[in-house]
């Protein structure tokens, strides 16, 4: 190849031929596509699917961003900033990322990645669910919130801030909790999920009123609260409304969900604190995972459960809602031991 039309990153176009080219010469490894036998679907999200496939009996996850790379040449270079991020990110709640691959027959620039055999934490939450009951232990919640507490607390410090966490973009292996899907997804087009709007109900008010130009540490921690709410309720917020009445309810009233019954008080206050309005009432990460090793150690030895019936309500809706249709009237929910 002729040097003189690349450019000092070694960029010839934004292409993903480019970002791979880019991403090698930063030690990034180029996996070899041939190598993972029978990719089948395992999920879709805004900006790409995921396969599940196998290289030498082990099981790995393949995302496939699709031919959206087609980007300006600064974005490109941004995202390829941002994979090498997550390659480098070794801690035990971050997705770890093996390296990169192409398919050659569609030349689809892909993500090799850990996979987590619970799936998402939604669909985790969501399999908890008999005949319209959801019932978790508070060990469980107090393990998983943890995970998700850690893991920021290890990006954060690397300056890392997720930007676009909700129960989809937090996975589960074995049982624990894996962040995922931090810094990339911003960088490429969106294709018209419609769930994808609703993600509204994990954003940080403040930066959409206020405009903020980004999302920080703070959003982060507005977006914890929602899922601690979550981890309690089986089902994601505001479930079954249009992104218009979640708007209308975050954004114009200021009210968040409703409390399930038979949460503990220290638990609600804490990611009541978390989903403040004003980020400065947000508490810090290690306040917050001290509240909830104490929370832990409290109901370490009562082995209870939170129930609620809110899982009876079709929890597909809010990818394709219509009508400004709140769950709350029918809600039941109950503590058991
Ligand atoms: N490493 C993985 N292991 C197992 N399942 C995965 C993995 N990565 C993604 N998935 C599944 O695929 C789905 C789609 O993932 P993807 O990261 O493309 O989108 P998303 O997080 O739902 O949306 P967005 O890209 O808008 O944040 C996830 O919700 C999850 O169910």
């Amino acid at each position: 190849m002729n040097s003189t039309i690349l450019d000092r990153d070694g960029f010839v176009d934004a292409k993903p031929g480019s970002l791979v080219r880019l991403l090698c010469q930063k030690n990034v490894k180029n996996l070899d596509y041939s190598e993972f036998t029978n990719p089948r679907p395992i999920g879709k999200g805004a900006t790409a699917t995921v396969y599940l496939t196998t290289s030498r009996r082990k099981n790995y996850a393949l995302k496939s961003l699709n031919n959206n790379l087609d980007m300006d040449k600064r974005k490109l270079k941004l995202l390829s900033q941002e994979i090498i991020n997550l390659y480098h990110a070794a801690y035990p709640n971050i997705i770890k990322l093996y390296g990169i691959s192409r398919e050659p027959r569609t030349g689809n620039f892909m993500l090799v990645l850990q996979y987590a055999n619970n799936g998402s934490l939604r669909n985790y939450l969501r399999r908890k669910c008999n005949d319209g009951l959801y019932s978790i232990s508070w060990n469980e919640i107090c393990s998983i919130a943890k995970g998700i507490i850690n893991g920021l607390i290890y990006l954060h410090g690397k300056g890392i801030f997720h930007r676009n966490l909700h129960s989809n973009n937090i996975l589960i292996n074995d049982g624990k909790a894996l962040i995922s899907d931090f810094g990339i997804p911003k960088y490429l087009n969106d294709t018209s999920n419609p769930g994808v709007a609703t993600m509204i109900a994990y954003t940080d008010p403040q930066y959409i009123i206020e405009k903020k130009s980004e999302r920080d540490q703070k959003s982060d921690i507005y977006s914890l609260g929602v899922l601690f709410w979550e981890l309690t309720s089986g089902v994601p917020p505001f479930q079954n409304y249009t992104v218009m009445a979640i708007y209308k309810e975050i954004i114009v009233r200021n009210n968040r969900e409703r409390i399930i019954e038979g949460t503990p008080p220290a638990y609600v206050d804490l990611y009541v604190r978390c989903w403040s309005f004003d980020s400065n009432d947000r508490p810090p990460l290690d306040s917050i995972l001290y509240t909830i090793n104490e929370l832990e150690k409290l109901l370490e030895s009562s082995n209870k459960f939170i129930s609620n019936n809110l899982g009876g309500f079709d929890s597909d809706q809010n990818m394709n809602n219509h009508g400004d249709s709140p769950t709350s009237s029918k809600r039941l929910n109950k503590l058991h031991m």
